[in-house]
């Protein structure tokens, strides 16, 4: 039977997400519940029929579901996600802190620094770059943070003044890191800024997207992940699209922890490119990355199946691979022989693994857990480094050294 993907077959489809009872991941019914939730990821995506040039004509949207978001961060995710929501007809602001790109954006539609070659929707108004004010918060029905994780905290502080408590906003994190000196994930900093009930309410979105490919309508999917239902449903349907489908689930620690920790082996395995290793060493590092994910994911209290999604394998499958990641990047430079400052200072972009990598290791010490590649890197990045900081293609060798000595066939999974 052939299946014609409309917004109302997906929208009928996609929300079919079975909740899990349990509250956190301690039973193994709760798994197996997981378990169920997971097979309906493989619908084809060969039956799928793009709209005209990758855009929905606008007669379709659900208009009654229009929602008004403020995205913070006019970076390249921010802008893309901004396009994403504009495109669907919600009324969209996006904060910037440069004023350069809230003015042509406002009169070009077109941000300067960042997705330079893309058109954005009219309707899409920049702000700033003063902080948002509170009368224009508290008109929000959703705030969506696309920020470097190291924004996070300041970006909240600031924020938490200005909410409405009796009538709060959804708020949805697309930030990939650990902050670096606390290694508290975003959860945390919430929880730390704006407290527990907003904390239980936040919702976190990550899988593989690159925003290059999302502003051209190529076929995405991500997780969504909240410790409230509601929410994590609200954000599946506010970002629904033909194009961009949604899998929600409630092990936001897990959805996090994946999205963090796939830019430290896109590292990895962009410096064993940059070395010359080739397909071999890429397959290596990417499951037994997934293996080394998982373990600390599980030790930190996150669901296994986390690490089989589209925030886990997906994305580490994706960043892994892909030149057109700049944690790979960063890798890969390093690989050739560059120095890291030289590398961040050039590449025009937040790399986010590069900080999260130190977080992490503080966060493998303490949890006690055996993590040689997220350590190998570690090294790469800060241990050689310092010691040998006109040398970095000294460390890449030694790193190449330690894939060859690699012992993890021996370990069981
Ligand atoms: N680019 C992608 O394809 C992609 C996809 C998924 C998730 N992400 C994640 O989204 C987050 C943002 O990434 P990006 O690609 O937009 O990065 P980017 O470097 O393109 O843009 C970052 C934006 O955040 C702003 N910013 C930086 N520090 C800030 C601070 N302290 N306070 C307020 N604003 C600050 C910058 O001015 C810029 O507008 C990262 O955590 C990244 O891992 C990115
Ligand atoms: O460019 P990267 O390495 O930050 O990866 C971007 C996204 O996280 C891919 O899903």
């Amino acid at each position: 039977m052939k299946f014609a993907w409309s917004p109302a077959a997906f929208s009928s489809r996609a929300h079919v997400n079975s909740p899990l009872v349990a509250s956190c991941f301690q039973t193994r019914i709760s798994y197996c519940r997981s378990l169920h939730r997971y097979s309906f990821i493989s619908r084809p995506y060969s039956r799928l029929v793009l709209p005209n040039k990758f855009r929905m004509p606008h007669s379709q949207v659900d208009l009654e579901g229009k929602s008004k978001v403020l995205v913070f961060g006019a970076g390249n995710f921010g802008s893309c996600l901004a396009d994403h929501l504009a495109d669907s007809l919600h009324e969209v602001y996006v904060w910037s802190r440069s004023e350069n790109i809230v003015k042509i954006l406002n009169s070009q539609h077109r941000n300067p620094e960042f997705l330079t070659d893309h058109v954005f929707p009219d309707g899409l108004k920049a702000v700033g770059p003063e902080f948002p004010s509170a009368a224009l918060i508290q008109e929000m029905d959703v705030l969506l943070f696309a920020i470097p994780t190291e924004g996070v905290r300041s970006t909240l502080t600031e924020l938490r003044p200005k909410l409405n408590d009796d009538d709060l906003p959804l708020m949805i994190f697309v930030n990939k890191g650990v902050e670096l000196g606390t290694g508290a994930l975003t959860l945390d900093i919430i929880a730390d800024t704006c407290g527990p009930k907003i904390a239980k309410a936040s919702t976190f979105i990550s899988g593989p997207s690159f925003a290059k490919e999302i502003i051209r309508r190529q076929p995405t999917s991500v997780s969504v992940s909240s410790l409230s239902d509601d929410a994590a449903q609200r954000a599946c349907k506010l970002f629904h699209q033909p194009w961009f489908r949604c899998y929600t689930g409630d092990d936001p620690v897990g959805v996090e922890l994946a999205g963090a920790l796939k830019n430290v082996y896109a590292i990895a395995s962009g410096i064993a490119n940059g070395l010359g290793f080739e397909n071999n060493t890429r397959a290596m590092l990417i499951t037994r990355g997934l293996a080394e994910m998982t373990r600390i994911g599980t030790a930190y209290g996150a669901s296994p199946l986390t690490f089989l999604s589209l925030a886990g394998v997906g994305d580490l499958f994706l960043t892994c691979s892909s030149p057109t990641s700049r944690n790979y990047t960063v890798g890969y430079r390093l690989g050739k022989g560059e120095k890291l400052n030289y590398i961040l200072e050039t590449l025009g972009s937040v790399a986010e693994g590069v900080t999260t990598t130190k977080g992490l290791k503080e966060l493998i010490d303490e949890l006690g857990v055996t993590a040689p590649l997220a350590i190998a890197v570690y090294d790469v990045l800060y241990e050689e480094t310092s010691r040998n900081a006109q040398k970095s293609c000294c460390l890449c060798r030694r790193f190449a050294s330690w894939i060859c000595r690699y012992k993890g066939s021996q370990r069981r999974d």
